[in-house]
């Protein structure tokens, strides 16, 4: 069987978007995604944009997860104490109710952060870029503690303008840290902490780190067991 080229034409109708001055009225949304390891920068790079967008004079509005309130309830705060006043939601779909209609309208970039938390963050993505043309940017961890994928930041990479992958500093040695190695034996992929469960690590400390772990924990019990078998001598005597 075979098919002329003009058999293969299929008619597709644009619709006429242009207004008065000839300028299209198409939204142009954006998606930008910064992920990596636990301190990485992540929020730290969300909030510079988000604060040099503000300065330009756009609608700016910052959503985080509400599963994680370590710092504060309504703000999304940096390791190092930076903050930025947020909605905490329990998904995204319910951001545009709770917002208000008109409100949602105004705003011209939305961040969200603990991206990784967020089961319907591609489908909200989608909508606010290609359909609202909202400017998004997500940030959250790509990896858990055993380097599987986290939600669905990783998702949203095909439909995202640009993509930046962050590191640390391994706190092991000090070389570029790509992974999060958490510190206890809780085995959950959600585990909410900070520097008291979870370090950034490179390659090769990801690997060892394990052992690491268990050993700093071997040793810090016996000095534990030492101090509780001498009995403290009085101060005087
Ligand atoms: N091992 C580390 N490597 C890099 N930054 C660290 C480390 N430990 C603590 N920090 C601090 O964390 C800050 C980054 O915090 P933040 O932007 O909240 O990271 P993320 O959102 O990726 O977890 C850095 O500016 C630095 O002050
Ligand atoms: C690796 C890992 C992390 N989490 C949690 C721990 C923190 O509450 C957040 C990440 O915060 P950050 O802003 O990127 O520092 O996620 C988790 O639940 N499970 C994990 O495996």
């Amino acid at each position: 069987m075979s098919f002329s080229t003009s058999s293969l034409i299929i008619p597709v109708t644009v619709p006429n978007v242009t207004d008065q001055r000839g300028h299209n009225n198409l939204p142009c949304g954006e998606i930008h995604v910064i992920f990596g390891p636990m301190f990485a920068g992540k929020t730290t790079a969300l909030l510079r944009r988000v604060n040099s967008e503000s300065k330009l004079g756009r609608n700016v509005v910052m959503i985080k997860s509400n599963t994680d309130t370590r710092y504060a309830v309504d703000a999304v705060v940096t390791h190092d104490g930076t903050k930025f006043p947020c909605w905490s939601l329990p998904d995204l779909s319910s951001f545009k109710h709770r917002f208000g209609q008109d409100a949602y309208e105004k705003v011209d970039v939305i961040g969200i952060d603990e991206a990784q938390f967020f089961d319907d963050l591609y489908d909200f993505c989608c909508n606010a870029a290609d359909i609202d043309g909202k400017t998004v940017v997500v940030a959250g961890l790509d990896g858990d503690y055993l380097r599987r994928k986290f939600g669905s930041v990783l998702d949203i990479i095909p439909i995202a303008d640009t993509v930046t992958k962050l590191t640390a500093r391994c706190e092991l040695c000090g070389k570029r840290a790509f992974f999060t190695l958490r510190k206890t034996d809780e085995m959950q992929k959600e585990l909410i902490g900070g520097a008291n469960m979870y370090m950034p690590v490179c390659r090769q400390h990801y690997v060892n780190g394990k052992f690491i772990v268990g050993a700093v924990k071997k040793v810090l019990e016996s000095h534990q067991l030492q101090s509780e078998l001498v009995p403290e001598k009085p101060l005087v005597s």
